[in-house]
């Protein structure tokens, strides 16, 4: 089995799994694998195109069924998925209130446009999300978490399609949630600047 440590053992597990298998289409994409999350950790999914890196956080985040092992989840987690989960008809504010009611409270609106203002949305509460580019979209899912209380950010490709202050400013918000007593796991296909970061190459446990 394949383990993943973070940091030292007077740290509690967030999130562990034990000899998790996964299968996509009758394919066996990896098995064998074990991870302990820990608070403050960030561990960055490695891989070859098709290893299984989005196919674990679905089962990390309980998306998905594993074909084997199991998966203890000690707190609260949090998935941004490729898609963004954004529905077109809605405001930007209203989008943002939904994705925060599918995880708890509400945040009041004073504190829906701080958050907005930090990723340069503030001026568009009111305006409809089919219109926003690839990037407000994805800064729009990333306002979601940092307004939720979810300890464990799983985070499939965050950087994808940020510019390069929306990247420096995401790494701050990273910083700031381990900081916090967060964990997170992402993927992604550019460099990753965050202090401590553990890795974990899933070709290694691909199946041939
Ligand atoms: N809907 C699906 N049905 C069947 N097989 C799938 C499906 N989606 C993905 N797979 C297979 O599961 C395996 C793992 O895919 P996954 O998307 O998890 O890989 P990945 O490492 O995230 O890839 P990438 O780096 O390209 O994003 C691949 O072999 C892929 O062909």
């Amino acid at each position: 089995m394949t383990w993943v440590t973070g940091l030292t053992s007077d740290d509690a597990d967030l999130l562990t799994a034990t000899d998790l298998g996964c299968r996509r289409g009758g394919r066996r994409v990896f098995s064998g694998l074990g991870l302990q999350l820990r608070a403050g950790q960030a561990l960055w999914l490695q891989g070859a195109n098709g290893s299984g890196k989005t196919s674990l956080l679905r089962l990390l985040a309980g998306l998905a069924p594993a074909a084997a092992g199991r998966i203890d989840r000690h707190a609260p987690v949090a998935y941004l998925g490729h898609t963004n989960a954004l529905k077109d008809e809605l405001t930007v504010g209203e989008a943002l209130r939904f994705l925060c009611s599918l995880h708890g409270p509400v945040p009041d609106d004073t504190r829906l446009r701080a958050v907005l203002e930090r990723v340069g949305l503030g001026r568009r509460m009111d305006f409809p999300v089919r219109k926003l580019s690839q990037g407000q979209r994805r800064k729009l899912a990333l306002a979601r978490l940092w307004l939720g209380e979810a300890r464990v950010w799983l985070l499939d490709e965050p950087y994808d399609a940020l510019d390069r202050q929306a990247c420096a400013l995401l790494d701050e918000v990273l910083q700031a949630h381990r900081a916090a007593g967060g964990a997170l796991v992402l993927t992604s296909h550019q460099a990753v600047h965050l202090p401590g970061l553990d890795t974990l190459d899933l070709s290694a446990v691909a199946a041939p």
